[in-house]
């Protein structure tokens, strides 16, 4: 069965999202206001019962995409469809209909639960605000769900009195009271302890498979993503860059960027044929996104750029060793100097390498992998009645 067959939930088709800067000085004269172009192009299917990892470095977009899918943020450009219908939610009950459908979980479980409020009032206001609420039972039933059991040790408790994983599950049951279709995960483990990261991604796993929900999983770390989700998507500054399932992205890069994410995340499954490590120092940086690249955004950084590199954005491609695997990189274009035979694309457990010209020393690392800081603050919810102060 591959990624086709499950029904698709929630897309977006060329999503764009760019943000205005504030101009000073000389700048401030310029007719052409600027922008930081966080998401440009950005197309993606969800689909029920389905993980989908959304992978890439600090500031690559990855929360703009969520934020832009939750309707948080109203977008630029390109459309969002969910069960096949466009929807673009102004506020009020709009959104409170939008999302009781999509529902987001960020990172900070600690900053998205009031400190003044125990899990009670945090589950039955949730509950009501959709609709859902029935009584003592309804309570139990969703800490059920998040495996916080028995529901009276954690009903009447705070959020201090918790700790990060049973706070990250309480707030994944909140977001569960709505009875969504799409559960959007934006970095859910990267602040638990790493002994509770694995709980708390095996509890979305089988949420997904009891639910039948349709997950986006956000994260810096692409072996997580290999275990965790059956796709896997890989942005690197504000693009789409490939996708396909979730083996295949992370044991046969096609491009370059991606197969120097791989290569910089420690996966002990990964010894067999892996290369010598990369010298921190020779790192190199992601571009800036005011005044991003022209065409392919990776060119800078990338030991493989062609001409046609720097001036035309690469469309996706199918790379055509497994049905559902696209890249967007000239090395699989029609104009590119290589094809798919002699490109990144190695053998299994060989990730590490590059299969002909063996140049992947001069790919530059990221250091920015794992342990990162969002940029910006978490977004207001548009009003609703009765949510959350
Ligand atoms: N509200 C905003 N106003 C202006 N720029 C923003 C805003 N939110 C995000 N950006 C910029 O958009 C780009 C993408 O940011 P985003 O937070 O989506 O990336 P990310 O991949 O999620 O990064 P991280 O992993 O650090 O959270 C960054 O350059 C960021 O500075």
């Amino acid at each position: 069965m591959t990624a086709l067959d499950h029904e698709v939930v929630l897309e977006a088709e060329a999503l764009t999202k760019h943000f205005p800067v504030r101009a000073r000085g000389r700048a401030a004269l310029s007719r052409v206001p600027k922008v930081v172009h966080a998401v440009d192009d950005v197309s993606l299917s969800l689909r029920k019962g389905r993980v989908t990892a959304l992978v890439g470095e600090s500031g690559s977009g990855k929360s703009t995409v969520a934020r832009l899918l939750a309707q948080l943020y109203p977008r630029t450009g390109g459309d969002i469809r969910i069960d096949g219908v466009s929807t673009a939610v102004k506020g009020g009950r709009q959104f409170k209909a939008y999302a009781r459908r999509v529902q987001l979980i960020f990172q900070d479980p600690f900053a998205s639960l009031n400190p003044v409020h125990t899990v009670r009032h945090h589950l039955t206001r949730a509950l009501k605000i959709h609709g859902r609420y029935e009584g003592e039972q309804s309570l139990t039933e969703l800490l059920g769900r998040v495996q916080l059991t028995p529901a009276s040790l954690y009903l009447d408790k705070y959020p201090h009195e918790l700790s990060g994983g049973q706070r990250q599950r309480v707030s994944i049951a909140r977001a569960l009271a709505a009875d969504p279709e799409a559960l959007l995960a934006d970095e859910p483990v990267s602040m638990l302890d790493v002994s509770i990261r694995l709980g708390v991604l095996n509890l979305l796993a089988d949420l997904k498979n009891r639910l039948n929900l349709a997950v986006l999983y956000i994260t810096h770390d692409i072996a997580s993503a290999r275990y965790f989700a059956d796709e896997t998507l890989v942005m690197y500054a504000g693009r789409m860059v490939e996708g396909g399932d979730s083996e295949t992205v992370t044991q046969r890069p096609a491009h370059p960027y991606t197969h120097l994410l791989v290569h910089s995340a420690p996966d002990p499954e990964r010894v067999r044929g892996a290369t010598e490590p990369i010298d921190e120092e020779d790192s190199g940086e992601p571009p800036s996104l005011i005044d991003p690249p022209s065409g392919c955004r990776f060119h800078p950084r990338c030991p493989k750029a062609m001409e046609v590199c720097r001036v035309r954005v690469p469309e996706r491609t199918l790379v055509g060793d497994a049905p559902d695997h696209w890249v967007a990189c000239w090395l699989f274009g029609d104009e590119g100097g290589e094809n798919e035979t002699t490109a990144l694309v190695g053998k299994a457990g060989d990730v590490g390498e590059v299969a002909e010209d063996g140049d992947d020393a001069e790919l530059e690392p990221m250091t920015t992998v794992a342990g990162l800081e969002t940029t910006s603050a978490e977004p207001e919810a548009p009003e609703l009645e009765g949510a959350e102060p």
